[in-house]
């Protein structure tokens, strides 16, 4: 049975899920080294942001096949370690998007009317009703910086409570920002016109420290930022000084650069300020949306199928994958008997979607042609994850074409690999949507399913030669399961396909192609 270490507080729902697969153990609070010591014995890992999943931890981590993080962000996972490893990294990428948008909406209201503040205030045994004086969100203007899940939820939420709206997002259309109600525009003019500045963004090198003394000093002294989103997007010692000095009215902070908040000038702030520790995805709901859609996805994976939220192999939505996941065999199988065919070292494969698959995102289905073409070499250890890796760093080249003219099938794949014995192509189909035909070898018509042991030759269509190499298998005790002859002219060049019982004596190719009229011979495992 499989084993799933479980390293931070997951809601028991996940646990259930992972337990009809696996022995589940729970262990929190492990230090690096005390997870690097037994990371080992684990197939997958199962965190939420308490756990870092270094280089060191991945590399330790020598059976893992998955690290489901029970939330959105990855960025407490070297993901590139992961991928180069074949893990798959998954996420979940909307349990926990309206926690999140409801926490960042009300600390947007407790700002404005100093809940924290006057709430502390009375249990201390005050009334004090003048120095919490607040000011209203209604009319004023929001600019969220992120339109994506959850930045659309606060924007639909905040125009409803009457605010204007300013975004800032590079990658979200005018269409989709005016639909929300927003006005899109470029950061510094949504720093300098907001009162309400809220962050939806991810981490990374480009956002890190993306509001900074210098975009600190554009905002309105009576403007408040807010970011739910990650730490370290807020240069903190600038924001320290801004609220300080009156530069800015006051900030809320759910997330820190640094995890759990050490010493920090932000501590000593007034009510300016509301720091909660990480709450935004703490909601029952959201614990129990993110513990089940992950665990579901460690299940899956552990049980051999796809994840429909890796965040490490691209394109793999679960849309997309729904549509496609009866070609993805097709893809593997064509890939893995194109390989052989072309021989050991190839140096490029061409991956053609023809008829009503040229409509399809292309991407899984070539990743999934290089994991088959790459099998031989590699067998278990290639996968979704690392496929285009391993083939990038072998310099395979790979092509992506289309044919939607193609005619012959509803949909079919065509792949052609050029490697040490040549060039060679074959094309697939899937007959009632789920058996995999091979359709097409070398150029020549064939339809036949592929079987574990086959043998395909090049010769000239002409009397005897069907015998002849009948006759020859039998003397070596290979059982033919079926035959067929591809042709494209009467007694000009055909291929044979044929499937057999057991893997090909050695030294039998060597004689296949003696065979007068027989120019070429390949045997192929699948
Ligand atoms: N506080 C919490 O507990 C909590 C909970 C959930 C999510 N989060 C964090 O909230 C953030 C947003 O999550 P989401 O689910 O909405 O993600 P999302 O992917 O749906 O949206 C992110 C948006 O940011 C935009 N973006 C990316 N780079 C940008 C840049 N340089 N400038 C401006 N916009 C940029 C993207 O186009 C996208 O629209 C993430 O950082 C996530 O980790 C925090
Ligand atoms: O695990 C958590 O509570 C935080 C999750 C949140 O930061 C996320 O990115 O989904």
């Amino acid at each position: 049975m499989s084993k799933v270490l479980v390293s931070d507080p997951i809601d028991q729902a996940g646990i259930d899920i992972l337990t009809q697969v696996a022995t589940v153990d729970v262990k929190t609070g492990l230090t690096p080294a005390e997870l690097i010591e037994i990371i080992g014995e684990y197939d997958a890992l199962m965190i939420r942001s308490g756990t870092r999943v270094t280089q060191e931890i991945i590399e330790a981590g020598t059976g893992l096949k998955i690290i489901g993080r029970a939330g959105v962000g990855v960025d407490n996972v070297d993901v590139p370690a992961a991928t180069r490893r074949g893990i798959v990294v998954v996420n979940s990428p909307e349990g926990n998007t309206i926690a999140a948008a409801e926490h960042a909406l009300a600390m947007m209201l407790s700002l404005s009317r100093h809940i924290p503040d006057a709430n502390a205030s009375v249990k201390s045994g005050e009334w004090d009703r003048k120095t919490f004086v607040g000011a209203e969100v209604y009319k004023k203007t929001l600019g969220v910086v992120g339109l994506g899940k959850i930045g659309s939820h606060v924007a639909t939420v905040a125009r409803a409570m009457g605010m204007k709206l300013l975004a800032y997002d590079p990658f979200i259309s005018t269409e989709r920002a005016e639909q929300l109600g927003c006005q899109l525009v470029e950061i510094d003019l949504l720093m300098q016109q907001a009162d309400y500045i809220t962050l939806h963004i991810p981490k990374t090198p480009e956002t890190t420290h993306l509001i900074n003394a210098k975009s600190l000093a554009k905002m309105k002294p009576t403007a408040r930022i807010i970011n739910c989103a990650r730490g370290g997007i807020i240069d903190e010692a600038a924001l320290a000084v801004a609220i300080k000095e009156g530069q800015i009215k006051g900030a809320a902070l759910d997330v820190f650069e640094s995890e759990p908040l050490g010493e920090s000038d932000l501590r000593s702030l007034g009510k300016e300020i509301i720091l909660t520790p990480h709450l935004g995805a703490s909601t029952t709901e959201a614990q129990v949306n993110v513990a089940i859609d992950v665990a579901e996805q460690i299940r899956d994976v552990l049980l051999g199928l796809p994840a429909r939220s890796a965040v490490n192999i691209p394109g793999f939505g679960p849309d997309v994958l729904e549509e496609l996941k009866p070609y993805m065999q097709l893809a593997e199988t064509l890939g893995n008997l194109v390989g052989q065919l072309a021989g050991g070292r190839v140096e490029s494969l061409t991956v053609r979607l023809q008829g009503e698959l040229a409509s399809n995102k292309s991407q899984p289905l070539v990743v999934a042609s290089l994991k088959g073409l790459l099998y031989q070499a590699l067998r278990e250890r290639v996968n979704y994850v690392n496929a285009s890796i391993e083939a990038k760093e072998r310099g395979i080249r790979v092509i992506e074409t289309r044919d939607a003219s193609a005619r012959d099938y509803a949909g079919s794949l065509h792949l052609e690999a050029t490697g040490t014995l040549g060039t060679h192509s074959v094309t697939g189909a899937l007959l009632g949507d789920k058996e995999i035909h091979l359709t097409d070898v070398d150029g020549f018509p064939i339809n036949v399913p592929p079987t574990k042991y086959m043998l395909f030759t090049l010769h000239r269509d002409m009397p005897g030669i069907i015998g002849k190499l009948g006759s020859l298998l039998g003397s070596f005790n290979v059982n033919i399961a079926s035959m067929q002859v591809g042709r494209k002219i009467v007694r000009g060049d055909a291929v044979m396909a044929l499937s057999i019982d057991d893997p090909l004596p050695d030294g039998i190719l060597a004689e296949i192609v003696k065979v007068s009229g027989i120019r070429d011979a390949y045997t192929v495992t699948l």
